[in-house]
């Protein structure tokens, strides 16, 4: 249990009640396991026939393999353990405006496998978070650059500034709007929520037209931004070539919802590409949204999701922060990794689609060890861990992409820009230790 000066815990834990029967069950298995490979040991030496020999050697391999991968998962379940977080505490600690600011990282591929429906329900889930909103950056990494995904976000953009507020007004806990209207709602919103679902129906109608047709028609294209943001579509532009595209679709101290409140930033990215250059997948398109984000931004927390993986809570930042910000964990705190869990599964999920074991169980049983593993997705880092550990700082090569470079500039700003095309250049790692010491994210399971 951690306690801030005031004795209120920001977390605790506490043991999982299988731990002592898990404990038991190691022991006997193990022991069960070394009596049948010492058995089928003995067997092998007292073969009397080729074919029995053959026989129990098959037995003895086999159940060897079984018995190496019982061993190795009993670690997750020797101290399995629960943890809870009180975001309410939170205040005693620091003021709501001290807050650290948070990038959230979202990226997508392909908007004919990926649909971008899912990246803009992703998208409007974290920008209802609660939490000081203009300290939330949303940054869409587009590695298939189509024009159909920022289309897509436009009509985000516009979208969020009426569910922003109908979120914040109703505790809306579900702020996918996709998950949220996939449910039946209480009578008493009736009416708020008839008006936001046919907003966000024809919104949907739209951006489905729109993929459907492979191309932005001139009838969806309004204002002169919005023209020159699509002109960038030029006749050789094409997936795996193509000029960086980076666009402000909202900026948090200018865009506001239609109850006067701010927005947070809202940005399109689709780094460069060529074919003459490696892109290491989506670990190339974080690299690029860490620098990105770094020379407009320079959040110290950072988000990643996954495109098709929505938030479904908007305290999730601040049970991140119940961490982040407890000064035992800090010093030697790389990144808070939530549960993934699934929608739309059936009920008893016969066909063990949710992959409890791997994004739940043995999770909770590294969390009692060191630490869980990393998910790929929903994952709060501290940019600092990818500038070394906590004693061995690595410098970049240009001191705006320090995690400790504040930055004064307007995010529009042509300086700012600028430096944010530069550092989204294909070839910008080549001779730089960006990926290879600083930020090992091109050689890390993502
Ligand atoms: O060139 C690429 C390829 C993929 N992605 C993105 O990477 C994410 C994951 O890729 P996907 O192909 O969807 O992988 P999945 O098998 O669905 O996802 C599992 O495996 C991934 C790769 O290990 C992890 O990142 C995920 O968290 C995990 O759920 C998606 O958002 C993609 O849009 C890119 O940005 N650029
Ligand atoms: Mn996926």
């Amino acid at each position: 249990m951690s306690s801030n000066s005031h004795g209120l815990p920001l977390h605790t834990h506490k043991p999982s009640r299988r731990t002592t029967a898990n404990r038991i069950f190691a022991v006997v298995y193990g022991c069960a396991t070394l009596a049948l490979l010492s058995h089928h040991a003995l067997s092998l030496l007292n073969s009397t026939t080729l074919t029995s020999f053959f026989i129990t050697l098959t037995f003895l391999i086999s159940d060897s393999i079984l018995a190496f991968m019982f061993a190795t998962t009993q670690s997750f379940h020797m101290r399995p353990i629960y943890r809870k977080e009180f975001p309410e505490n939170l205040r005693r600690v620091v003021k709501e405006s001290d807050f650290p600011a948070l990038d959230v990282f979202i990226s997508t591929a392909d908007p004919h496998k990926e649909p971008p429906m899912n990246v803009v329900n992703t998208a409007l889930s974290v920008m209802a978070y609660d939490y000081p909103i203009q300290k939330v950056s949303v940054y869409v990494s587009d590695d298939g650059g189509s024009a159909l995904t920022l289309f897509a976000l436009m009509e985000a953009a516009k979208f969020a500034s009426h569910w922003l507020p109908f979120c914040r007004k109703n505790n809306i806990v579900e702020c996918s709007p996709e998950a949220y209207f996939a449910i039946d709602r209480d009578s008493h919103l009736s009416d708020q929520v008839e008006n936001i679902k046919v907003m966000y129906k024809r919104m949907k109608a739209r951006v489905k037209n729109v993929t459907e047709r492979g191309k932005v028609a001139h009838e969806y294209i309004t204002g002169e931004e919005e023209i020159q943001a699509f002109n960038k579509w030029t006749e050789e532009f094409t997936r795996q070539d193509h000029p960086t595209v980076i666009q402000v679709l909202l900026e948090s101290n200018k865009d506001k919802d239609i109850t006067g409140n701010l927005m947070p930033n809202l940005i399109y990215v689709s780094r460069e590409k060529s074919k003459t250059s490696t892109h290491h997948f989506k670990a190339g398109a974080l690299n690029v949204l860490l620098r990105v984000s770094a020379i407009m931004t320079n959040a110290p927390i950072i988000l990643t999701l996954d495109c098709d993986m929505h938030s479904n809570d908007p305290q999730t930042a601040r049970r991140a922060l119940c961490y982040i910000l407890d000064p035992e964990v800090r010093p030697k705190l790389g990144y808070v990794q939530f549960p993934q869990l699934f929608r739309g599964i059936n009920k008893n999920d016969i066909y063990a689609c949710e992959h409890k074991r791997l994004f739940q169980i043995d999770p909770m049983g590294m969390n009692g060890l060191s630490g869980s593993n990393h998910l790929g997705t929903g994952c709060f880092f501290t940019r600092r861990a990818f500038f070394g550990g906590p004693s061995n700082f690595l410098p970049p090569e240009i001191p705006q992409l320090s995690p400790n470079n504040l930055v004064d500039k307007h995010i529009w700003s042509s300086e700012v820009m600028e430096l944010a095309y530069c550092v989204a250049a294909c070839n910008y790692e080549n001779n730089t230790n960006w990926g290879l010491k600083v930020s090992q994210l091109n050689f890390c399971l993502l």
